[in-house]
């Protein structure tokens, strides 16, 4: 069993291009079919916004690492989103892509599925305008900390995005379901939280950094939305193909859950 120590020991090896390159490019970055991973998982997201009940000023995405795709369709419905990510090297990265550095990763792909599966004809680079200029903080965070941005978001978020973070950064199942307690104090009540994440992984691996992840089944994800007080509203889950199943981990699904901090009161 990993501890945190070990995990802050592989972070600091992480290295962001090669996770980029692991997960964010071809195969796995294979847009031809709803069957592959990456329009399953944009379509989940895509899907659960298009109801326009999560919406307001501002959403906080939970360890971003280096990507903007899980916001795509998030960034229609709130005025600010607001990046983080424990590793400054990642957060760089972010601030490369907000800025259109050259070099920056290429995310148009996922960009231009978003618009065409949100069928309003949206040109792409609308929404890539739209992102950078709401995408106005990025901020270091440690999920581990009570207080994981250091002092409380005031005002709290209206919804609270994460994807592949914390099974990532907790060495066993109750320390991911501590992470998700504390990151919950981030939401204000009533808002929603959206969360990503493997199912059945145990390492990954981003160039010289191979780190440890607490192998997820439903009911852990299930019973640690329960332990922070999130109602759950949906979850769904994707068998990764043998194709995608490329040794850059040993991931065996990805979950899609929407919970919901009770009202005021409640
Ligand atoms: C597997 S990556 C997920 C990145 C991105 N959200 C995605 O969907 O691909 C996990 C991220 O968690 C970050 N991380 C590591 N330790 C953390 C901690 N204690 N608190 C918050 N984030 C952390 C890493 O820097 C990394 O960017
Ligand atoms: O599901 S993915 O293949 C994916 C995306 C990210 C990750 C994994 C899998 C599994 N290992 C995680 C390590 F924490 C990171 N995917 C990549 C293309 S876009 C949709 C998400």
């Amino acid at each position: 069993m990993s501890s945190l120590a070990e995990l802050r020991e592989g972070y600091e090896r992480f290295d962001p291009c090669a996770y980029l390159r692991n997960n964010y490019l071809p195969p796995r970055a294979d847009f031809s079919s709803e069957e592959f991973v990456v329009p399953w998982k944009l379509r989940c997201l895509a899907d659960t916004f298009a109801s326009g009940e999560i919406r307001g000023q501002t959403l906080i995405d939970v360890g971003s690492g280096p990507t903007i795709y899980q916001l795509l369709s998030a960034c229609d419905h709130f005025e600010e989103i607001v990046a983080t990510d424990y590793l400054a090297v990642n957060r760089e990265e972010l601030g490369r892509w907000v800025r259109g550095d050259p070099g920056a990763f290429d995310w148009s792909p996922f960009i231009q599925h978003v618009c065409k599966i949100e069928g309003r004809g949206e040109p792409w680079q609308d929404k890539e305008r739209r992102l950078r200029d709401r995408l106005r903080r990025i901020l270091p965070i440690d999920v581990h900390r009570p207080d994981p941005l250091g002092a409380p978001l005031d005002p709290p978020a209206d919804a609270l995005l994460s994807a592949f973070c914390l099974e990532a950064v907790s060495p066993d199942r109750a320390a991911f379901a501590r992470a998700l307690l504390h990151v919950g104090s981030l939401l204000r009540p009533g808002g929603h939280a959206l969360l990503l994440g493997a199912l059945g992984e145990s390492f990954y691996l981003a160039g010289p950094a191979r780190l440890p992840v607490v192998p997820l089944a439903l009911a852990d994800v299930r019973a640690a939305l329960a332990g922070a007080g999130l109602a759950l509203r949906e979850l769904r889950s994707y068998e990764m193909p043998p194709a995608l199943r490329t040794g850059v981990d040993d991931v065996h699904g990805v979950f899609f859950a929407h919970a919901q901090k009770p009202p005021q009161g409640h």
